[in-house]
């Protein structure tokens, strides 16, 4: 308790000294003040952890709060959902800040050490290693996308098949995206689609003595119960140790063994991983990109190659299976946004053909139709797929809004506070965004001659530690929603009852807790 006041006295002194004024403080709440804690755990259990941070600051604190402390048992969060505060954090006064520890201390274990999950000197090695990977045009390889665009077809045409007038049967095609961005981001990674989408597409692999061949049919499934473990832990924080581990250490050690395979492949092979591959997999196109072997030009180090691949791996897929997702989820819900887009499409790309390439060029994609990016900012605005971030001070610091009774003035922030950032309570604030905040209006982006993004809208992240494959996620959506609705005239959205609330459903990134249930008309 001494050490306690003693702590306090000292940052109340530091605070005065630099201009600034108390933050605003949400009331303590349950036994020993672990009530916050366990309403916002069960908040996610039931799908609306988002909504749980907008619904507590609003009311304890007030619509117009929009930074505060919290208390939860024996130490103190600070949330904020004001962009000059985010902007300060990941931007202008990033030195003060790196990630959580906690975030390390959750994820490691799964993902390994690797650009996610760093902090200080040895994130900037990692992000100095796979960020000249990003900038390369290679990655953004749309005859990869297009080839499993036709599995995810196929796919939907076996299982729910063309029926009656053309409509599919009624079928949830979000764990059909998580299937494809696997296939996909697999392909990318190591060279060999796991082809979660059409298992008999798997090739043969060679034997590596002493190493068993990778769980292809379970590496998706290890991926997805591993980071529900994360997500507990990380909720947990510090008292995360009251969960049992043997559940958690079998789904790392499944998918550490999976990436370990093609890492001693590609150590083995060296400089002709590419071409083995070629041979075993008859996909001979010149300039072939494989992430794995572009940072084994660069180390050598097994542990190394491992951890940063599974990081890029967890980023990659999973982000823009639930973006193309939600995209889904809402043109579903909005057929008039879904019939423009389409109108769109077929005058810049025409028809869908099953037996023609589909010509589609990557500046096309980009640049050509702007309306494609409305809809995906719209989507990424109603449901951010990451809709919660965290930094902590690594030195005494000082955000430039929340103090004082009107939250204008200054805060101080003692070193080690952890802050939240709220990216979802950002976006449904309807002082910045309007009073429609909470309908789904592409068109927003498009008025006044188009919206610019501030640290308000930042579903990559921003500042220093930015998304690295936004370009990539973003050309993959917009690959995936061209080829669809090409294909596909009509969307039906088949959740019953077709209102039912929103259901966000987390697991680091955040996906529709009831699917994205449609039925389809093919043209
Ligand atoms: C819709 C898709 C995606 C979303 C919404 C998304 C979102 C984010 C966000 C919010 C961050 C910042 C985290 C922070 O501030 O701590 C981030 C970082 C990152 N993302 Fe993405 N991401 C997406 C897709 C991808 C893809 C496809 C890749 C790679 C293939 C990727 C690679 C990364 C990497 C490597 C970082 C770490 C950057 C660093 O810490 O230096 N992301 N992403």
């Amino acid at each position: 308790l001494q050490r306690k006041k003693s702590v306090r006295r000292r940052n109340d002194e530091e605070a005065a000294r630099l201009g600034c004024s108390p933050a605003r403080v949400m009331p303590t709440k349950g036994f020993l003040g672990f009530g916050r804690l366990v309403e916002s755990v069960k908040a996610t259990k039931a799908d609306r952890g988002p909504q749980y941070v907008v619904e507590a600051i609003d009311q304890e604190m007030g619509k117009d709060v929009h930074t505060c402390v919290v208390p939860i048992a024996d130490y103190e969060l600070i949330v904020t959902r004001d962009p000059a505060n985010v902007q300060a954090m990941l931007a202008s006064k990033a030195p003060d800040w790196d990630v959580g520890e906690q975030r390390n201390a959750s994820w490691k274990p799964l993902f390994g050490s690797g650009v996610f999950t760093s902090r200080g000197e040895a994130w900037k090695h990692s992000r100095a290693l796979v960020r000249p990977q990003f900038t390369k045009d290679q990655i953004n390889d749309l005859a990869l996308i297009e080839r499993h665009v036709q599995q995810l077809f196929s796919a939907i045409d076996r299982s729910y098949g063309a029926g009656e007038k053309g409509w599919t049967a009624s079928f949830d095609l979000q764990p059909l995206f998580y299937n494809m961005t696997l296939d996909i981001t697999t392909e990318l990674i190591y060279g060999y689609s796991v082809h979660s989408q059409n298992p008999s597409e798997r090739v043969e692999l060679p034997v590596i003595p002493g190493y068993e061949p990778p769980d292809r049919e379970n590496i998706g499934t290890h991926m997805d119960a591993g980071k529900a473990w994360v997500e507990t832990r990380g909720a947990l924080w510090k008292y995360r140790w009251l969960l049992p581990t043997r559940e958690f250490n079998a789904h790392c050690a499944a998918v550490h063994k999976y990436a370990e395979w093609f890492v001693q492949l590609r150590l083995q092979r060296g400089d002709k991983y590419l071409a083995g591959i070629q041979s075993e997999t008859g996909l001979t196109s010149p300039g072939r990109y494989i992430l794995l072997d572009e940072l084994a030009k660069l180390t050598q180090d097994p542990v190394e190659l491992r951890s940063q691949t599974l990081n890029i791996l967890t980023a990659g897929r999973d982000t823009t299976a639930s973006l193309i997702g939600w995209v889904f989820y809402f043109l579903a819900r909005h057929q008039d946004v879904f019939n423009k887009l389409r109108e769109q499409i077929l005058q810049q790309f025409g028809p869908y053909h099953p037996s023609q390439p589909s010509g589609i060029e990557f500046k096309e994609l980009r640049d050509s139709i702007p309306y494609i990016n409305s809809v995906v900012n719209e989507a990424l605005r109603m449901a951010p797929v990451i809709p919660l971030n965290e930094r902590v001070a690594v030195r005494d610091t000082v955000l430039p809004r929340g103090g004082g009774d009107d939250g204008n003035d200054p805060m101080f922030v003692p070193k080690g506070t952890q802050v939240l950032i709220p990216t979802y309570a950002m976006t449904r604030r309807d002082d910045i965004w309007g009073p429609d905040v909470s309908q789904f209006r592409p068109e927003r982006w498009e008025e006044n001659g188009g919206r610019k993004f501030g640290f308000e809208f930042i579903p990559f992240g921003g500042g220093i530690r930015q998304c690295l494959g936004q370009q990539f996620a973003r050309t993959k959506t917009a690959y995936v929603i061209v080829r669809l609705l090409q294909r596909y005239d009509k969307i039906e959205n088949a959740q019953e009852p077709a209102d039912a609330p929103v259901r966000f459903h987390h697991t680091i990134e955040n996906r529709s807790g009831s699917g994205v249930q449609v039925r389809l008309h093919e043209a």
